[in-house]
């Protein structure tokens, strides 16, 4: 650490906060939800700012400026993520997507990924899933309040229907729904929900070897535990692959690359390959629609107007289709607003330098763990008027740059889902404004402050009233 340390005496290092301590350096400062206190700092030490993880640098971007300066001029050389823990454990050894370094390795899975599950024919491919699962959606809440007013509690839906949706696409089957719901499916929904828990880059133990040795907090053993299970989840379901030979299912093509390519397709690759769909692809998309939902039910204004927008665009014989989601520009707009206020993953993925490079003219050492604040950007007064105030209408006609509005991050580790996320996010959120009159429980405003998790869940979870539109009892009654 002091050899360390006397090789940063002559750089010109982004400022810290004072209060650095010898050994532990900033990280007894740091309180949960990490992307406020973040935010906190840059307004005192500027846009760039420094802290010491134990021995680790992390260096916190909090402008479009400096983040368009680290997603362009500093790609490549920025585009490592650091080895923590979680990456051991949930990232199978660091071999999966999201965890794994920038090179070779990464270049050959993005690729297979843009191919195999992102490309526009595979997600055209899957289209009727999302549209089957949002319909059950739409069914569960019918039922409830197809005759007046019920209360709902959205949440546990919305992650049923991200999951689901993941789920068929990867295996083949539903793991929630009223007939699916079994022990089995759940005892591995909650092994998902355990893993967000684990996500972030504050745990003690990945900065002080002594730490890890001792396993303090016992975090590790837990994430040992948790990964010992997911991996006989997944095991479980690619060997059912091999026993019915499934084709139509992801797991299926992946099966069939491993007939070609058997030392490279390993079954470790293809069960991280199911992994990181399984993490970054549900909770994402899920908690963005119930940002979305809370942020229209307390303007009541611009619900109707989007109502407006599906009635005149759709009518009330049928239910929107996915592929009529981009034509509806209020939608769009909504959706950017709640990517802009609450973004799903506030400090991106984290990255590290594998070179020593500039930032604002900063020097950044190799070796540098670098947090960008995209929760910070989208609330920049220097960007967006009034940024704290939920308006679509901000968006309409404009054009609005890559690092200033960036939930998906930005350059070549930005998230490789963004298309899926938003084609779901679109569907789900279009289909409850045009099937259902939303309305709060009783007069006070749903509360909008956010919880803790990895994927900025809300504190409180959403619960609403909901009324069943006439284009239900039509859709459902011709399908009955
Ligand atoms: C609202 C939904 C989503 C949001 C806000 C989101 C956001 C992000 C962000 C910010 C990153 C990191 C970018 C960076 O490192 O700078 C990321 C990475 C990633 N996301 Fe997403 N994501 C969403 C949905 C999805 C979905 C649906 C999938 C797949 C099913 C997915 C798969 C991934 C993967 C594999 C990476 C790692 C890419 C790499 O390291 O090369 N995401 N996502």
């Amino acid at each position: 650490q002091l050899i360390f340390r006397s090789k940063e005496i002559n750089r010109n290092l982004p400022p810290s906060p004072v209060a650095a301590l010898p050994v532990i350096g900033h990280l007894h400062l740091l309180r949960p939800p990490m992307h406020r206190i973040y935010h906190r700092f840059s307004e005192k030490l500027g846009p760039i700012f420094s802290l010491r993880f134990g021995a680790r640098l992390v260096v916190v971007v909090s402008s479009s400026a400096a983040a368009e300066e680290c997603f362009t001029k500093n790609d490549i050389v920025l585009a490592n993520r650091p080895r923590l823990i979680i990456g051991k454990y949930l990232g199978y050894n660091y071999t999966a997507l999201t965890t794994t370094s920038y090179g070779e390795h990464w270049r050959n899975l993005r690729r297979l990924a843009t191919i195999e599950i992102f490309s526009s024919a595979r997600l055209n491919m899957f289209q009727s899933i999302r549209q089957d699962e949002v319909k059950l959606l739409l069914l569960k809440l019918y039922r409830k309040s197809q005759h007046d007013f019920a209360r709902v509690e959205l949440k546990s839906l919305f992650s049923e229907l991200s999951f689901n949706i993941i789920m068929r696409m990867v295996a083949g089957k539903r793991y929630f729904g009223e007939s699916e719901d079994n022990e089995h499916a759940k005892k591995y929904r909650e092994l998902i929900k355990e893993a967000f828990t684990y996500g972030g880059v504050s745990n003690p133990a990945d900065f002080f070897a002594v730490l890890k040795w001792i396993d303090y907090n016992g975090k590790e053993r837990g994430m040992q535990r948790l990964s010992k299970e997911m991996d006989a989840f997944l095991e479980g379901l690619i060997d059912e692959h091999r026993c019915y030979k499934t084709k139509t299912t992801m797991i299926g093509h992946f099966l069939d690359l491993q007939e070609s390519q058997p030392e490279y397709y390993t079954d470790s690759i293809i069960k991280g390959i199911i992994m990181v769909m399984l993490l970054a692809g549900t909770d994402t998309s899920s908690v963005t629609i119930e940002w979305a939902m809370s942020a229209l039910l307390n303007h009541p204004e611009k619900l109707e107007k989007a109502k407006a927008e599906m009635d005149s665009f759709v009518g009330s014989n049928r239910l929107i289709d996915e592929s009529e989601v981009p034509k509806l520009p209020y939608l769009q707009n909504i959706i950017s607003e709640t990517f802009r206020l609450f973004p799903a993953a506030p400090l991106l993925v984290p990255h590290e330098s594998s070179a020593d490079c500039k930032i604002g003219g900063y020097d950044i050492p190799k070796g540098t763990i670098l947090l960008v604040n995209a929760w910070a950007i989208h609330r920049d007064p220097m960007t967006w008027d009034d940024p704290t105030s939920f308006e679509p209408e901000r968006f309409e006609g404009k054009e609005v740059g890559p690092a200033k509005l960036l939930p998906f991050g930005m350059g070549r580790r930005s998230c490789p889902g963004s298309g899926l996320a938003q084609r779901v996010v679109g569907l789900a959120l279009g289909s409850l404004i045009q099937c259902f009159e939303w309305r709060r429980i009783g007069a006070e405003m749903v509360d909008l402050s956010e919880g803790m998790g990895i994927s900025m869940p809300k504190a409180i979870p959403l619960e609403a009233e909901c009324r069943a539109h006439e284009v239900l009892s039509k859709v459902f009654s011709a399908a009955a």
